[in-house]
């Protein structure tokens, strides 16, 4: 049990109690569920989208890893990729110009790449999104940015994560070449030029992220699951913030009702009271 060994309700400032709703209203994009219990307090919209790029070398284990975050996590996976390879099979007004472009190892116009993902985020239920092998370049990442200004309110012109699995280059040119998937880019000479591309042009948009504090390396070395063993607890952490967070805010209602609550989690409390004037703490029995 905790009791309440200091006043709360003088410190919390409105401006603190937004701060905090801002804060979960992007937490909810990861675990709308337990989020609900907070409507509430916070006026429910749409669902805030939680978007997350995957980047990495050619066949550094984006896709592969991909897939167990799907599993785990229940994000919806768009693979740039297999998007423009869907035109390419579709016989679409762009399939011929797609193709020559990836045998080449070079990026697609971003006008085209983001039309193909932007249209199948707006089809998906899913509002949690894994945006594989995408932005590849600065000039992607601008263009991207530019369809936000609709959800701008809700999640501004960034992605909530960015994934980069580090790779060294022998590693990935040898998974490419065993991928046996019968892509016309799996070969040698497109690997090298592909290689070239990423350190060119992609490079710089993990830098750009890297800056921005978005960004979390994975070493992509070693068995698919001891590599998930590092992605796994990048997405819990985010889950964990906002149990404690739906928690915290359930506490300020309830007490600046005056009604009393059991408080179970102080730390967050102290955490986001910097103040520091509110005290619970633990009573045995
Ligand atoms: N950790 C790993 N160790 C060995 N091979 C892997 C590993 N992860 C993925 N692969 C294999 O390497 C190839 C490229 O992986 P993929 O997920 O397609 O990479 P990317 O999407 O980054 O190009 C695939 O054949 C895949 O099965
Ligand atoms: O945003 C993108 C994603 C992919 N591609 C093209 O598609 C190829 C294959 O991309 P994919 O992500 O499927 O390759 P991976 O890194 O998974 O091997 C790339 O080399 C590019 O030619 C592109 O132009 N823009
Ligand atoms: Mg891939």
């Amino acid at each position: 049990m905790w009791r309440r060994v200091a006043s709360l309700s003088s410190s919390i400032s409105s401006s603190f109690l937004a701060q905090t709703a801002s804060r979960l209203n992007t937490w909810e994009s990861l675990t709308t569920g337990i989020a609900q219990q907070a409507k509430g307090v916070i006026a429910p919209k749409e669902k805030t989208p939680f978007i997350t790029f995957v980047l990495g070398g050619p066949g550094s284990g984006k896709g592969t890893q991909c897939i167990k975050i799907v599993e785990t996590f229940g994000f919806a996976h768009l693979s740039a990729g297999d998007l423009l390879r869907r035109e390419i099979a579709s016989k679409s007004a762009d399939g011929a110009m797609i193709l020559n472009t990836i045998k080449e190892g070079k990026i697609v116009p971003s006008q085209v790449t983001v039309q193909l993902i932007q249209k199948e985020m707006e089809l998906s239920d899913n509002h949690k999104f894994l945006i594989d092998g995408f932005p590849r370049t600065e000039e992607n990442r601008v263009s991207f940015e530019r369809i936000l200004p609709e959800w701008q309110s809700q999640i501004g012109v960034e992605p909530n994560v960015v994934l980069f699995f580090d790779c060294p280059e022998e590693e990935m040119v040898k998974r490419v070449l065993n991928r046996n998937e019968g892509r016309v880019d799996d070969n040698l000479e497109t690997i090298k030029k592909r290689l070239t591309v990423f350190q060119a042009l992609s490079l710089p948009v993990i830098n750009y992220y890297s800056e921005r504090g978005k960004l979390y390396t994975i070493k992509a070395i070693g068995t698919e699951d001891e590599i998930f063993e590092q992605v796994r607890p990048i997405f819990a952490a985010f889950e964990n913030k906002i149990v404690l967070l739906v928690n915290f805010i359930e506490c300020i209602i309830t007490c600046n009702n005056g009604k009393g609550h059991p408080f179970k989690y102080p730390v967050e409390l102290v955490h986001f009271c910097p103040g520091g004037s509110d005290r619970y703490e633990q009573t045995v029995g």
